[in-house]
């Protein structure tokens, strides 16, 4: 028997993540080539902005995508996310010349504040929620914190991209293949803070970090590639990393969905206290998922140099939430 569709909000849809990632979400490589899906895209109640979301929905008819079952556009959080089981929040308030770093946060705190409490009146009681916008760990936090009524677990920010490029950054120094890499995470905030960690990575069973030997690579070059990588495709394409974003936001849903068949992968998740990170704070961790839920790796040691950046990425996060708690 044929599955019922499934509802996936998507706002900022008319974005660059947006073209890079609806097409991929109704071919069915999010959910599954079973899964029949609506989509209900936000965009800004703004002429050019709702003009372009049409000129998408056109492109996704003209798809003909046997799984997609309804294409709905809208400027309202409350029609968006009516009833929706999946909601990835990729729209965020860019920032613009001369805008501090707390102007950001505000502008975003907005948007999050109300998208949140949108989610908490309409959306299925078991919405899962991917954060994309930036930045992503911050407004996940705040999505969470104004929608009371709903889990708390069912709020997620998107860590996926920094792992992928991990592992792609690991596999090329190392010789191996990108698919073969086990046991890899990403741990904090979606920023240049994060500490990509590759202590327990496997190959074939083998340890990666032996395998690769040269602690100064880790320190000097890994960690400010994958750091500065957003950075860096921004400088090279003049505009932030979008394909690869929508990849991750597919990766992070599908194995949220789907199951990780036991691996490990890297969820921007709210803290239950776990490794001495604050509750409630949303940071990335090593989690496997099964079933729809995804349970954080606990028990690993954390040595000297770890502590040290897993500190640092803790301090920049809890000084974004300082900065919007008056917001909230
Ligand atoms: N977490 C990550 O790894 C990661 C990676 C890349 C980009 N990003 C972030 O993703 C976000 C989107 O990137 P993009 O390249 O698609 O940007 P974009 O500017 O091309 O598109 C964003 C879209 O969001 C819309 N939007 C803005 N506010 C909205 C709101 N309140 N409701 C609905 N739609 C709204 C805009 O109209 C625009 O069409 C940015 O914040 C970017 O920094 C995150
Ligand atoms: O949009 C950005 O600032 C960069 C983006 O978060 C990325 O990691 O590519």
């Amino acid at each position: 028997m044929s599955k019922s569709p499934v509802r996936v909000a998507v706002t900022g849809a008319a974005g660059q993540i947006g073209y890079a990632l609806l097409f991929r979400i109704a071919s069915g490589e999010m959910l599954g080539k079973d899964q029949p899906v609506i989509l209900q895209l936000l965009e800004i109640p703004d002429e050019k902005a709702q003009n372009a979301l049409k000129g998408v929905i056109m492109e996704l008819e003209d798809c003909a995508f046997p799984l997609l079952a309804g294409v709905e556009a809208h400027s309202d959080p409350m029609q968006a996310f009516k009833d929706t089981d999946y909601a990835l929040l990729v729209g965020a308030r860019p920032r613009g010349p001369g805008m501090e770093r707390a102007d950001l946060l505000a502008a975003n705190a907005q948007i999050f504040t109300a998208q949140g409490k949108a989610l908490n009146a309409v959306a299925s009681r078991n919405v899962k929620v991917l954060v994309v916008g930036n930045p992503a760990n911050t407004n996940a936090y705040i999505a969470m914190k104004s929608a009371p009524d709903l889990p708390a677990k069912n709020f997620t920010a998107m860590l996926r991209l920094d792992h992928n490029r991990a592992a792609s950054q690991l596999a090329a120094k190392g010789g191996f293949k990108v698919g073969d890499i086990r046991k890899l995470t990403v741990w904090g905030n979606h920023s240049p803070t994060m500490y990509a960690d590759y202590r327990f990575a496997t190959v074939d069973g083998k340890s990666v970090k032996d395998a690769i030997g040269d602690a100064a690579w880790n320190k000097d070059v890994f960690l400010p590639t994958v750091g500065k990588r957003g950075a860096a495709i921004i400088a090279a394409r003049g505009l932030s990393s979008a394909a690869s974003a929508a990849n991750a936001a597919i990766d992070h849903m599908r194995d949220w969905a789907l199951g990780s068949n036991g691996e490990w992968v890297t969820m921007g998740v709210p803290s239950n206290g776990e490794y001495g990170i604050p509750k409630d704070i949303v940071f990335g961790f090593p989690v496997t998922t099964v079933g729809g839920e995804y349970t954080i790796v606990e028990g690993l040691p954390i040595d000297a140099f770890s502590q040290e950046c897993i500190d640092k990425t803790l301090a920049e996060l809890q000084g974004e939430q300082d900065g919007v708690k008056h917001l909230l």
